[in-house]
């Protein structure tokens, strides 16, 4: 079935469009979904605000920023948009561990998005300076064990990991130059092994070719625990088709393609605004069908249908502006794009519950 408006038809999104939320359930703040973001530097402002927007104009109500404790960097992503509710992490501190309690931030958070902007210990601009490189060590280390915590709760949000956050999984001990920064190193690849393993049926990884480049290296060196298809991870890799699948110890195995055209301007910051439209969609097949039993390919199913909201933007973006195509151009043709793709979908008369219970009764 299409819905008014859509222009593009594809299984995975047929199969998607069910589980989106329907107008009578849009009546309480919220119901559209709280999304986190977990991300920025003081050198990356834009990509620290990316996903929020997008997740904006993909229809969530309400968008939370939790960025690391420097003032340019929250003033400026504050000054983005009165829409985004940006508050500060808390430095970290290994013998307060309830700081960093998801409980403390959660709002009742629906999806969450990490890395992009974070920037990177390898920065340059860190080299000579311990004491922004030490702040960044701490930040990332209060943002882990916020993750962790979200697991722990078991409260199948999902997480998009993107950018400096697939850094993270990937940086090796010989990138890191200074040794005083190896014990930092240990504590991520640690965190990161439970992160990994706790969340493999919610998290979604979504590298560049490059990105999934060092990927690849890093789990055929089985660092992390994804040896079979139980535990094996979900993955989108981009590039002029999305490949979308499921990655494990003997590396990707595809289920999905999205070969949609999109802008023909490879301009920067397409992939953090891809995170806040995967996301949404993810948030909204986990919180509005609590009672429905969902799938890993059900997921797949949602990350293709962002793809295809995201490539359909960057050509709408790319018809109207050309070469002089930004990120924010294509933030701003979400919302048509969501129409091509999924229609009024939001006025259907069924969802998934109701398919569900109707095949019981008819059983
Ligand atoms: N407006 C904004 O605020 C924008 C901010 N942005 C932010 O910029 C940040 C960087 O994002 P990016 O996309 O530029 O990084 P990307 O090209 O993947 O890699 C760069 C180089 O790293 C090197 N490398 C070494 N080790 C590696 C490893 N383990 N894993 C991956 N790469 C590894 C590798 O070198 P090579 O392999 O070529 O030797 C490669 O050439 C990120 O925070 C993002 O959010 C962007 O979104 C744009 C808009
Ligand atoms: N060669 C290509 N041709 C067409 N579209 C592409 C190509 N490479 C990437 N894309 C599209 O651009 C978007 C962002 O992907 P990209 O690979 O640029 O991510 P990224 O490097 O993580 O972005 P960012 O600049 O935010 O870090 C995706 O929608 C992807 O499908």
């Amino acid at each position: 079935m299409t819905y008014k408006g859509a222009i593009i038809q594809h299984p995975a999104i047929q199969k998607f469009i069910p589980y989106l939320p329907l107008k009578s359930q849009m009546v309480i703040k919220g119901a559209m979904g709280r999304h986190l973001s977990l991300t920025g530097s003081p050198r990356f402002p834009g990509a620290a605000t990316f996903p929020a927007m997008s997740a904006l104009q993909m229809g969530v109500d309400l968008t939370y920023l939790l960025l690391p404790p420097e003032q340019n960097l929250l003033l400026l992503s504050r000054m983005k948009s009165s829409d985004l509710m940006v508050s500060s992490l808390p430095l970290y501190d290994e013998k307060n561990k309830s700081k960093f309690e998801f409980k403390n931030y959660s709002n009742n958070i629906t999806c969450i998005v990490f890395g992009p902007g974070l920037s990177r210990i390898t920065d340059l601009s860190y080299k000579n300076n311990s004491e922004a490189r030490n702040f960044y060590k701490n930040s990332v280390l209060a943002q882990l064990n916020i993750l962790l915590s979200s697991l722990e709760q078991n409260n199948k949000i999902p997480i998009v990991i993107d950018a400096d956050g697939l850094f993270l999984i990937t940086q090796t001990k010989e990138q890191i130059e200074n040794d005083e920064d190896h014990p930092w190193f240990d504590k991520v690849r640690s965190l990161f092994k439970q992160i990994l393993k706790n969340g493999n049926d919610r998290i979604i990884l979504t590298p560049n070719l490059n990105e999934y480049k060092y990927l690849e290296s890093t789990i055929k060196n089985k660092i992390y625990d994804i040896s079979d298809s139980q535990n094996a991870l979900m993955c989108l890799i981009k590039g002029r088709t999305d490949k979308i699948g499921f990655l494990t110890d003997d590396g990707f195995n595809q289920v999905l393609e999205c070969d949609i055209d999109g802008g023909l301007k490879r301009c920067g910051g397409l992939g953090d605004c891809l995170t806040g439209c995967i996301s949404t969609l993810l948030g909204w097949l986990e919180s509005t069908n609590k009672s429905a039993k969902i799938t890993k390919h059900d997921y797949l199913n949602g990350v293709f249908t962002g793809c295809s909201i995201m490539k359909l933007a960057g050509k709408r973006a790319f018809e109207e502006k050309g070469i002089s195509c930004v990120a924010e151009d294509v933030i701003a043709k979400i919302p048509q794009a969501r129409e091509e793709a999924l229609g009024d979908f939001i006025n259907r008369t069924e969802n998934i519950n109701d398919t569900s219970t109707d095949k019981i009764t008819k059983q």
